[in-house]
């Protein structure tokens, strides 16, 4: 399982690199709009920093036509570094650029997918990753796990060397069934996390057992303190 984070922001990813077990970060121009106007590779590099090139960077090109789509990819890769996974749209202009970025070792993401046909379509052009889009594929009535099921299974009998990378997430449930489905990856944003992790029932466990302990052992005394008081003795 890869578990990826859909901000750029700094602070996030700095937090949760440490928390998680993170396999990369990925983005688009809405996440970049969130941001305010940075300097662009400056602040994918600086995210590159934290992360480490061992794990996976998706930047998205912005071009409409197959051209601009190629030529964003080569000057992400050439103002970031070759690692990082073009993320290109999956409509006509953009397969066409998918295929032209394989032939070029380009690594990249086929995203905005939407429906099964889309993600076979992405498979055959030798995309790494597939990025379909859950909650909105629910919000459209199309049933999201059912597609990357189908998507999982055809990776699989064909061997295919392509991910699926799930995306679009709005609820902890969503994440657990696009796993389920077959997905190897999943991005999310930090606040999937903060609903899985930040969870009331979860603070009140560790609360009641902390008082449960301090009862025994007297308020402020923890494991690693009662270790030192039996070695000064
Ligand atoms: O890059 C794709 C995003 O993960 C889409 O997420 P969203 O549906 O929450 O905007």
């Amino acid at each position: 399982m890869e578990f990826l984070l859909d901000t750029i922001h700094i602070a996030d990813i700095e937090k949760y690199a440490k928390i998680i077990s993170l396999a990369g970060v990925t983005s688009n121009p809405t996440i970049v709009k969130k941001e305010g106007k940075a300097n662009f590779f400056d602040h994918m590099r600086q995210i590159r920093s934290i992360i480490g090139r061992d794990k996976s960077l998706h930047v998205q090109a912005v071009g409409q036509t197959t051209d601009v789509i190629v030529k964003d990819a080569f000057a992400i890769v050439s103002n970031i570094d070759e690692d990082v996974f073009v993320k290109v749209p999956t409509n006509e202009a953009g397969l066409a650029a998918i295929k032209i970025l394989k032939q070029n070792d380009v690594h990249v993401t086929a995203t905005a997918i939407y429906s099964e046909f889309q993600g076979r379509l992405a498979i055959e052009a030798g995309s790494d990753y597939l990025a379909p889009y859950y909650n909105r594929m629910i919000n459209m009535g199309i049933d999201a796990k059912q597609v990357i099921k189908h998507l999982a299974y055809q990776i699989a009998l064909q061997h295919a060397p392509t991910k699926i990378l799930a995306a679009s997430f709005h609820t902890v449930g969503q994440v657990n069934d696009a796993f389920q489905a077959g997905a190897q990856a999943a991005t999310m944003g930090v606040d999937i996390l903060r609903s899985a992790l930040q969870n009331p029932a979860i603070s009140n466990a560790v609360l009641d057992f902390t008082k449960d302990w301090e009862s025994v052992y007297g308020v402020g005394t923890n494991i690693a303190t009662l270790a030192d008081k039996v070695l000064d003795h």
